[in-house]
């Protein structure tokens, strides 16, 4: 590759449902050769040489051995996210090529999405948006509620923050308890077993990672345990919940509602049964998506990505 020619940077396609925004290109060109999966399938020969990193928007383009054996220079993948179940980490790992997510970014923004969805559910704002005329329509109080937050990571953890300020009472469980400062800060009291938490709370959000052990981590058993009152709320991935279980759980009054950014598969199929509930509310992962995010998120990659084409530490590789 010759001396001054910026690094070649792979990318899905520029605008388009899994298309990088426009408004990105700029910034992204500053840094790199952008060359998109089209670009690439196009002229395979020329551009595997130049390709040295992937940039990942909204997990696509996916990676598979085929894509990775034709990629010699590839160094780094950057993902435009937190979550990072779309992608076989061991199989990169095996090829020599470091990985690196954007948790800085993400974090905010995902909080307010989950208390919008609190929200939105507790009050019956979807259901009152198109009911204006309506006066029956009694939600639940949230002054006073009890929130139980399963995963208190960055995430997590300023959910707490928020739901602090709503007058929530908070609970949380995680892998590893929080510091006792940072617990005081948010108010937050720890549950070590996770069906305490699910006996006690008004409203379960979830905000785990998906992993082997999470998958379908609240199933039958575990929404049975929850307060017919109570209300789950998952920004988390789809699959940590066991959707067949939860449309059960809505149908029967085992829980009172849902409301998810998340779920399997995504989109649902217009005739899945859970569009059809009234107690539910679904949104097409919103979870990180407003402008500032999105940016900060692209920033975040660049950083990654710079500094593992430069032998630097890379301060989100995972
Ligand atoms: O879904 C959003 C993320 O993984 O950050």
């Amino acid at each position: 590759m010759g001396g001054g020619e910026l690094p070649g940077l792979l990318v899905n396609e520029i605008g388009g449902i899994h298309g990088i925004l426009h408004g990105h290109v700029a910034l992204l060109k500053k840094h790199f050769y952008l060359i998109t999966m089209k670009e690439f399938l196009e002229n395979r020969k020329h551009m595997s040489k130049k390709v040295q990193a992937i940039y990942l928007w909204w997990h696509k383009p996916i990676i598979d051995r085929e894509l990775l054996q034709s990629l010699p220079n590839l160094k780094v993948i950057a993902n435009s996210g937190v979550g990072m179940d779309h992608l076989d980490l061991k199989l990169v790992a095996s090829f020599g090529v470091k990985m690196a997510n954007a948790p800085y970014a993400v974090s905010s923004s995902t909080a307010d999405t989950g208390m919008a969805l609190l929200l939105a559910s507790a009050r019956r704002l979807v259901e009152g948006n198109i009911s204006i005329l309506l006066s029956d329509l009694l939600g639940v109080e949230v002054t006073g509620a009890t929130l139980g937050i399963i995963g208190m990571g960055s995430i997590g953890y300023k959910i707490a923050l928020r739901a602090k300020a709503f007058e929530m009472n908070i609970l949380y469980h995680n892998r590893t308890r929080r510091k006792e400062q940072e617990e005081q800060a948010v108010g937050a009291t720890y549950c070590e077993k996770i069906d305490s938490l699910l006996q006690q709370a008004d409203f379960v959000m979830v905000v785990v990672s998906l992993t082997p052990q999470t998958h379908k981590l609240i199933g039958k058993r575990e929404m049975e345990l929850m307060k017919p009152t109570a209300t789950l709320i998952n920004i988390s991935r789809g699959a940590v919940v066991d959707q067949e279980a939860l449309v059960t759980a809505l149908q029967t009054g085992v829980i009172r509602a849902a409301a998810l950014d998340v779920t399997y598969p995504e989109p649902l199929p217009r005739d899945h049964t859970l569009l059809k509930l009234k107690n539910v509310i679904i949104t097409p992962h919103l979870g990180i998506k407003t402008d500032k995010t999105t940016y900060m998120i692209t920033e975040e990659a660049v950083e990654n990505i710079l500094a593992a084409l430069n032998g630097l530490p890379i301060p989100s590789e995972l």
